[in-house]
């Protein structure tokens, strides 16, 4: 895929949502783009593992967990799944953990910070509802623009 977001921002301006800078890349793929699948859930990574363990259709799963620091959401079995289903990447508004792993891996990931610990998994979470952080909106169907700049979004698909 071939863009930049710099680029992107420059074209388009403030019809896109740019992201706070709060995030670090832990995927072995920093440039990605595609649909956005919003989920929302806190120290319980269900809805994350449900999820990705679906066909992926090239989309960006965006995961508001609230910016804990306390326990991964997603790790490399988990990501390995993301990348076996044809996710383009996750958004994550909180931790993973293998980053090793997850830093070989053709997925783009980026997460906040990397911790041990691993989350619950008691099958809490909500899906396709839009969600809210690092002071912007994504909603169902919209875009995000990824790269080692950081993260665009945009309600609707972009021309090349
Ligand atoms: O299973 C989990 O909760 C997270 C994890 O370590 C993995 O995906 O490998």
């Amino acid at each position: 895929m071939d863009f930049k977001t710099a680029d992107l921002y420059d074209a388009h301006g403030e019809a896109l949502r740019v992201c706070e800078p709060i995030f670090r890349d832990f995927g072995g793929q920093s440039r990605f783009a595609g649909p956005v699948v919003p989920v929302k859930c806190f120290e319980d990574n269900s809805v994350v593992k449900s999820t990705l363990a679906e066909p992926g259709e090239g989309r960006v799963l965006v995961v508001d967990a609230g910016g804990s620091l306390r326990c991964a959401m997603l790790g490399d079995l988990i990501a390995a799944s993301a990348v076996e289903q044809g996710w383009a990447g996750v958004i994550l508004f909180g931790c993973v953990r293998d980053s090793v792993e997850i830093g070989q891996m053709p997925l783009g990931v980026k997460a906040l910070a990397s911790i041990p610990r691993k989350s619950q998994r008691r099958g809490e979470g909500q899906r396709d509802i839009p969600v809210t952080f690092a002071g912007v909106r994504f909603a169902p169907g919209d875009w995000v623009y990824c790269d080692e700049d950081g993260i665009l979004v945009s309600d609707r698909a972009l021309d090349p």
